[in-house]
């Protein structure tokens, strides 16, 4: 898992200072001058430079069109860059074929379900694939990711039930399940609060959260929600027309100039005197 993260020597083409216990990882996601277009010609996305290092939390924020999607499709390998390149775990990522990459990097697309006729457990358990061999035989390690993966999601009690018989909101964690039962060193979310209510979103976060620091993921999440953004990312990146506007810590990039130039919408930008965490609220126009 994070060993993955070590510096490999082949693919380095910065700083590189070599090989070795000591020697510092590799960024987990590197996109370097990256522009992505669609078959239609549409420049969804223009020279991108974004580092994601393992224990990182990034909120992915914008309005809608700015490229979100398009950058979590870049990311996860589902869309080639038109230039630029990304890596993963130091290594080209047009040089890995999808197993490989599934191996590393689990992610969780914009309002995916789970596919229907199976139940919770049987769905989760798809996350290790990418780890089980021809026979798709499941091993220890695979039941202890998925029971992990249940329990942080908080399915236990539903672990038996046909996941068409779920709610939606239900339903999008199963799909959060599998992708932790993937265990890669990388979890790309998109939009993972949708569908759910406060306590299932707060309980969400609280997991990435928790991913994040005690397994050292490296964990890109594009978010509608400022304010949870500000709650539990470490980094932002803010996009507008495919362009990245903004990147850096919450204080840098979640200000009422950043905000209302992304948005072109006004912004009350608040601080928490509990917790010194920034909160935020729309202001009606003018009448
Ligand atoms: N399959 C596609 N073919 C052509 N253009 C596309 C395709 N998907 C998205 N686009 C265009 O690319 C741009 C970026 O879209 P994208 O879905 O990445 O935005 P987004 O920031 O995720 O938006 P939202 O917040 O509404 O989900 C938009 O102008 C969109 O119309």
């Amino acid at each position: 898992m994070t060993q993955n993260l070590t510096r490999r020597a082949a693919s380095l083409p910065h700083d590189h200072v070599g090989d070795g216990p000591d020697a510092p990882e590799s960024p987990a996601i590197e996109l370097r001058s990256v522009s992505a277009r669609y078959p239609s010609g549409r420049l969804a996305l223009a020279e991108i430079d974004l580092t994601v290092r393992a224990g990182e939390l990034w909120a992915v924020l914008g309005p809608n069109g700015a490229g979100k999607s398009t950058l979590v499709r870049v990311i996860s390998g589902s869309l080639q860059p038109s230039a630029g390149q990304v890596f993963l775990c130091g290594e080209p990522m047009a040089s890995r074929d999808r197993r490989q990459i599934a191996r590393q990097l689990a992610v969780v697309p914009q309002a995916a379900l789970p596919p229907s006729g199976f139940s919770v457990r049987e769905i989760v358990l798809m996350g290790r694939s990418p780890h089980q061999g021809a026979w798709m035989r499941v091993s220890e390690q695979d039941d202890q990711a998925v029971q992990r993966a249940l329990d942080a999601c908080g399915l236990m009690s539903l672990s038996d039930r046909p996941v068409a018989e779920l709610s939606g909101g239900e339903q999008r964690r199963v799909s959060i399940a599998r992708a932790l039962a993937q265990e890669g060193d990388v979890l790309i979310l998109d939009e993972p609060g949708a569908h759910l209510d406060v306590r299932h979103s707060i309980e969400l976060y609280e997991v990435i959260r928790r991913e994040v620091a005690e397994r050292r993921l490296a964990c890109v999440a594009v978010l509608h929600d400022l304010n949870a953004a500000a709650q539990y990312a470490d980094r932002i990146a803010l996009l507008k027309g495919g362009r990245l506007l903004a990147r850096g810590t919450i204080e840098e990039v979640m200000t009422y100039q950043k905000l209302k130039s992304a948005f072109e919408a006004e912004l009350y930008v608040g601080v928490n005197e509990l917790d010194n965490t920034r909160y935020f609220l729309p202001v009606r126009p003018s009448r």
